[in-house]
């Protein structure tokens, strides 16, 4: 394929918001892209349409974010979605909207920092050796929903994982408990919210075996750490038609 020299042209749902005013910086600071529409509540999304953008990032919430993709797919344009909330019955509908347009593209990613994207990777890695394993992620006090998207996915990562090596149930003897006190069950993996001004996006994943405790631990101090993957995320949609969920294919 000849390399393109024109720069990507870029949309953005959520400009105004902490990862969108974050992720239009970094498209204006990139020399391979030009930013074309900056959307937020209010505005309607024909104006990234309008300004012919390729690829349109969101960084919304999870009320809006089916309703965002599903009119950027029928536009035509290619998707790079940071938005939270994507359960396996979301991403199977986005997967649907793409069956019949073999040209566009849909990147969605529980997290876009290179070291999130490890942890996960490393967790899933783990599971299969420790018989006990609960994760606690840590976020600022404005994030809408818990668990976080990184959490349901290293638990999901983490269960198959589990199921594949035969484990069973993680141990646990607890008899009486106050509402809440041993987190969710995520696919049996214990899962501990905890929201604190001063936090950014933090998650620890504690496996245990006999004698041993291993932890995992990735720390966004930062919303600059998500940016390297959401440009990575922008120049790749571009020549991966279908649906790509995660960072994993994309790091080489
Ligand atoms: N995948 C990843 O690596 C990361 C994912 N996230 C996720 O990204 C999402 C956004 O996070 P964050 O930036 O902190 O949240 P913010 O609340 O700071 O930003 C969301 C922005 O979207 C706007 N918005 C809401 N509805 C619409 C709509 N229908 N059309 C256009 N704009 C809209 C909001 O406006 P208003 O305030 O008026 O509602 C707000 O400006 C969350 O789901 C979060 O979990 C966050 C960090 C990293
Ligand atoms: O809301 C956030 O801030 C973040 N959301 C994502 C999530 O739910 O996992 C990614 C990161 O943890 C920051």
């Amino acid at each position: 394929m000849a390399e393109r020299t024109n720069p990507i042209a870029v949309g953005v749902i959520g400009a105004q918001g902490k990862m969108g005013a974050q992720v239009c910086k970094a498209v204006d600071g990139a020399p391979d892209m030009e930013l074309v529409a900056m959307v937020d509540t209010g505005d309607g999304l024909f104006s990234a349409a309008d300004a012919g953008a390729e690829v349109v990032v969101d960084f919304t919430n999870p009320d809006v974010v089916m309703d965002n993709v599903h009119w950027c797919v029928e536009q035509g344009m290619n998707v790079v979605v940071g938005t939270s909330g994507f359960t396996p019955q979301r991403i199977e509908r986005v997967r649907g909207w793409l069956a019949h347009r073999p040209q566009q593209g849909v990147v969605i990613a529980p997290n876009f920092a290179v070291g999130a994207v490890l942890m996960m990777e490393f967790a899933a890695r783990a599971a299969r050796y420790f018989e006990s394993v609960e994760i606690v992620e840590q976020h600022h006090p404005a994030k809408l929903d818990a668990p976080s998207g990184t959490a349901l996915a290293t638990a999901a990562a983490i269960s198959a994982a589990r199921a594949d090596a035969g484990l069973g149930d993680v141990p646990d003897a607890t008899k009486e408990e106050l509402d809440g006190a041993r987190g969710a069950s995520v696919e049996g993996v214990r899962v501990h919210s905890v929201r604190a001004r001063g936090l950014v996006a933090h998650q620890e994943v504690i496996f245990g075996a006999l004698g041993e405790t291993l932890t995992l631990r990735h720390d966004s101090y930062d919303r600059v750490s998500f940016m390297p993957g959401v440009l990575l995320s922008i120049r790749q949609v571009l020549a991966r038609p279908g649906l790509t969920v995660g960072l994993n294919d994309l790091l080489v």
